[in-house]
């Protein structure tokens, strides 16, 4: 069974269809990117996942399960975790404090486990010897670490990761790489929306293309990155 499935979804603002009847599963422990050209309706998606927004039509299942109706605490608390394009910490406290916050208020996690596990997780993405800073007064890495370390203290089966790369140098980005892929090998499952593709599909075995809120394909990187139509409509060249 899929741990992940969207049935049917769409979502409009006002006369603007910005989610059309997508459909598409996420087997367990799947890396999966999402591509597409501004406005294309990605960030959308993702918060219709998360419940931040609801759909006007369609499912949102979780192991089966329909979730549609539930809030993004009930969604976050059941596996469902996310990174978002402006990271958000809570600026005044610590990076440890974030971590803490996201595991007990975000996943649930006892009082007694949350001290432990947010440590691992520090060491995991890199953020041990900042464990004390304030968040607010981190640079562009730190807080892209810290947004993913945030997600990751909800204790999430599926991870949902928008524009983690953007803004990166080269070598930042390898790094961040590095712990994505750590991610994945431990069995937690990603959707991630990305612009800089030679980070996402050194990840992803399998691409969305999405445009105009549509899924415009499905398929392995190689595949959807050499479709005409992906290139004519996402890379703007023409086929
Ligand atoms: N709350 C909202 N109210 C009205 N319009 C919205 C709202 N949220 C998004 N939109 C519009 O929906 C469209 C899709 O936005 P979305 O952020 O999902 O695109 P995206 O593919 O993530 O773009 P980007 O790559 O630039 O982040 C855009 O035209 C956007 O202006």
């Amino acid at each position: 069974m899929a741990i992940l499935s969207l049935q049917g979804v769409s979502k409009s603002f006002g006369a603007l269809k910005v989610t059309d009847n997508v459909s598409f599963d996420l087997a367990a422990g799947e890396a999966l990117g999402i591509i597409g050209p501004n406005g294309a309706g990605k960030s959308t998606l993702f918060n219709l996942i998360t419940g931040n927004l609801r759909p006007d039509g369609g499912k949102v299942l979780l192991h089966g399960r329909d979730i549609t109706q539930e809030t993004p605490m009930q969604r976050c608390a059941s596996g469902i975790g996310r990174s978002f394009q402006i990271p958000q910490p809570f600026g005044h406290l610590s990076v440890y404090e974030n971590l803490l916050v996201a595991a007990r208020f975000g996943g649930g996690v006892s009082a007694t486990e949350a001290p432990s596990l947010c440590m691992d997780i520090l060491h995991r993405t890199g953020l041990a010897a900042l464990a004390d800073r304030k968040a607010g007064a981190l640079p562009l890495l730190n807080r892209k670490r810290l947004e993913l370390a945030r997600a990751l203290a909800t204790r999430p089966r599926v991870i949902l990761l928008d524009e983690i790369a953007g803004g990166l140098t080269d070598a930042e980005c390898v790094d961040l790489i590095a712990t994505i892929r750590a991610i994945h090998a431990e069995g937690t499952a990603i959707i991630w929306i990305e612009h800089v593709l030679h980070a996402l599909t050194s990840v992803v075995t399998r691409l969305i293309a999405l445009n105009f809120g549509q899924v415009l394909m499905s398929g392995t990187p190689d595949e959807v990155m050499a479709a005409p139509q992906v290139q004519e409509i996402y890379l703007g060249i023409e086929a």
